[in-house]
């Protein structure tokens, strides 16, 4: 393996899988830490860990495990890959993680770079847009888990980090590689050891993929990782050959636990072509919804490729959370998904489609899968995946902003056959 990515959350991983994949690295992505070797022949691996919104100490130690696991495996770069929109708290865990992953590489300086501009993510003077508005004005202030009140990802990333935190602007970017290694170069003798690196386009994030070659930690979300294979291919490192997929086969679902604006008109277009059962929090925890029940309402429309949602409106999300705690409700959605996709495809189903970061985490992990291969890209950010589940089972996992409105319906097809 030669390179190796540490992802906060099972979207994210598969984001980033994505671009290696397409980059023309062989990639696999595993599911937490990996037990045993990475299967020969995989050069990018991408390890999902659900680390996004749990405690700053806990997401650097599993973190750290997984780094030092995929340096076993031979890799000379690493990746902490997070979100584009930059999902953290003021407590992080994005800064924490970050420096003590330099500490672990003994790396003096690392990039931060969200900036994914197919998706709209841009940076430029260390502000970070979604569209035309600044991420603080663009529905990421109403997330259910990390509400994002500042666009500023210097002065957001400061709030976690325990160092200064440095800056390349766009027009240094501009000026090419050499003109960004220098500027690296200053932020790192100034004792500046993470450097936001603004960037509008991929062309920028060629520039930068070529300034930190030889950077032993890279982070940002998949947008940083375009320019990396190339580093390695010029290095004649990459095999040309890439081993077919196998194709899964059976029954499709959607499960959509994301409640953002893209997921809201996604469910809602979805529900015009498939039936739909809608999750109230209020009934899970009265326990008048249950995994078993919504298994059951699915088996019965089996035919019609049926979603099961808990996407609601901020307003929605809001009164669940203050009647029965933000982790609390957010815990209790996420295992009835879990358990949900266990029971159905324990009975048949070989084609999950998630919506969700923290839902996916909750449904790969339930399902118990080890790892997946990467397939084509259905949406920019969103690869079909294949699963080994007594067969090839396949699975797409969808950031909750990714995707056109009509994504479910496309993902169930390229994931694979009735
Ligand atoms: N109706 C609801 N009320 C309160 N919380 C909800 C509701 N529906 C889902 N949730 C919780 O909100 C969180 C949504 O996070 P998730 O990561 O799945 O989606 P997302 O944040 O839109 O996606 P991403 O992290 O990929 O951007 C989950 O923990 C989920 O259980
Ligand atoms: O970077 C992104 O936006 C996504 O890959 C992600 O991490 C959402 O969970």
């Amino acid at each position: 393996m030669l390179l190796g990515a540490v992802a906060d959350d099972f979207t994210g991983a598969s984001d980033l899988a994505n671009t290696l994949a397409k980059g023309g690295m062989a990639t696999t992505q595993f599911v937490g830490i990996g037990a045993g070797d990475a299967p020969a022949g995989c050069e990018a691996g991408v390890v999902a860990l659900k680390t996004r919104s749990i405690a700053p100490q806990e997401a650097v130690r599993q973190s750290l495990e997984a780094a030092r696991w995929l340096l076993r495996q031979g890799c000379r770069q690493i990746v902490f890959k997070y979100c584009s929109t930059f999902d953290s708290t003021p407590q992080g865990n994005i800064g924490p993680v970050a420096e003590a992953l330099l500490d672990e590489l003994g790396a003096e300086v690392a990039v931060v770079c969200p900036a994914f501009p197919t998706t709209g993510r841009r940076l430029f003077m260390g502000h970070l847009f979604v569209g035309d508005r600044l991420l603080n004005e663009s529905g990421m202030e109403n997330h259910p888990l990390n509400p994002m009140t500042d666009a500023d990802i210097r002065r957001w990333l400061r709030h976690q980090t325990k160092g200064e935190v440095g800056h390349v602007p766009l027009h240094v970017v501009r000026g090419g590689a050499e003109a960004v290694g220098a500027t690296f170069e200053v932020e790192r003798s100034a004792g500046r050891r993470l450097v936001v690196a603004d960037a509008t386009s991929d062309e920028d994030l060629l520039v930068l993929g070529r300034a930190i070659a030889g950077h032993r930690l890279v982070t940002g979300g998949s947008g940083i990782a375009i320019g990396l294979p190339t580093n390695f291919r010029e290095e004649g490192l990459l095999s040309p050959d890439a081993e077919p997929l196998p194709r899964a086969r059976g029954l499709g679902v959607v499960l959509c636990g994301s409640c953002s604006r893209a997921s809201q008109a996604q469910v809602r277009a979805y529900l015009e072509r498939a039936p739909g059962l809608a999750i109230d929090p209020a009934e899970l925890v009265a326990r008048r919804m249950t995994a078993e029940l919504a298994a059951d309402w699915v088996c019965r429309r089996a035919d019609a490729l049926p979603i099961v949602y808990s996407t609601s409106e901020p307003s929605g999300v809001t009164t669940a959370q203050e009647r029965f705690g933000r982790e609390e409700i957010a815990g209790t959605i996420e295992r009835f998904f879990g358990e949900l996709a266990r029971s159905l495809a324990d009975s048949g189903y070989r084609r999950i489609v998630v919506g969700g970061g923290e839902t996916s985490g909750a449904v790969v992990e339930a399902l118990g899968v080890k790892s997946m291969r990467i397939g084509p890209e259905i949406d920019p950010g969103v690869p079909a995946l294949v699963a080994d589940r007594n067969g090839p089972l396949g699975l797409a996992l969808k950031s909750g902003n990714f995707g056109a409105s009509d994504f479910f319906e496309k993902a169930l097809r390229q994931v694979g056959l009735p």
